[in-house]
């Protein structure tokens, strides 16, 4: 029997899903198939000297930007219930300045779970580049002039959305969202779509940053910024 066929019995009907894990020669095939972010270690110096982490931050943006089908901005945001237990899910990054800002409905799950306990963490992975960026910290609402400046320059469709969705909360019937919605573009008929005061951000301000890239045979780079008094300090880690 050869390695590959000695698997437990219950995988068995995963395979066709899961990829196993590469050889040699699927290494060799993908850095042939995909030459600028091939799984090589010719991607050159990813991490640069920056001393603090959010310059580096911008520069991998910048090329997610360049690669990915859609969405780079695209991050998990983590955070944690009252009885402890962790919650994750997507949301778009909207602002980046001296933390890492989304919209959301405060009323949500996460808005909730972030207003009782703010540690969350933040994930991004980009399929395209091979590449992950991880941010703890702690999140804060922001302001109400910049959640009103966010609002205003969103589509009047996703205006009228914001009000007629009570995100997280279960939805009485199969028609009941097309029915608020036709409410509330009735209620502003004519008028601005002002920000409901529970449509706001959170600004994630990190104190730990890692920045990993995807190296052969599972030899990935890892470098982590920490927050300290004096600024931020670095170090590399073993994939
Ligand atoms: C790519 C992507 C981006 C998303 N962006 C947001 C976002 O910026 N804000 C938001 O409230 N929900 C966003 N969502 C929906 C959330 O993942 C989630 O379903 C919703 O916010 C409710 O989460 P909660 O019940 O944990 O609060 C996004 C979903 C995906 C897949
Ligand atoms: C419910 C919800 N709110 C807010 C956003 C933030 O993005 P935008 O302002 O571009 O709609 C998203 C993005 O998917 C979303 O799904």
């Amino acid at each position: 029997m050869s390695e590959s066929d000695d698997k437990p019995e219950a995988e068995a009907g995963t395979e066709a899903l899961i990829p196993d894990t590469p050889t040699a020669e699927d290494y060799a095939k993908e850095a042939k198939a995909q030459e600028a972010f091939s799984v090589d270690a010719d991607q050159g110096d990813v991490f640069g000297d920056h001393e603090e982490p959010l310059a580096l931050f911008k520069e991998w943006l910048a090329l997610a930007k360049e690669h990915e089908i859609n969405d780079p901005n695209a991050m998990a945001v983590s955070s944690v219930d009252a009885e402890g237990k962790p919650d994750s899910r997507m949301v778009l990054l909207k602002e980046l300045d001296h933390g890492f800002t989304f919209y959301t409905n405060l009323a949500s799950a996460k808005g909730e779970q972030l207003q009782r306990n703010p540690n969350c963490a933040l994930l991004f992975h980009w399929k395209s580049i091979r590449r992950q960026v991880r941010i703890r910290g702690r999140a804060e609402v922001i302001s109400d002039e910049l959640a009103d400046a966010y609002f205003a320059r969103r589509d009047r469709g996703a205006r009228i959305g914001a009000w007629a969705s009570q995100q997280s909360r279960p939805m009485s019937g199969p028609d009941i969202l097309e029915t608020r919605v036709a409410d509330y573009e009735a209620l502003f008929e004519g008028k601005d779509v002002p920000r409901p005061d529970w449509w706001k951000g959170f600004r994630v301000i990190p104190e730990t940053v890692e920045f990993w890239v995807n190296r052969p045979f599972r030899l990935h780079d890892r470098k982590l910024f920490r927050q300290t008094d004096d600024g931020w300090e670095t170090e590399q880690l073993y994939p």
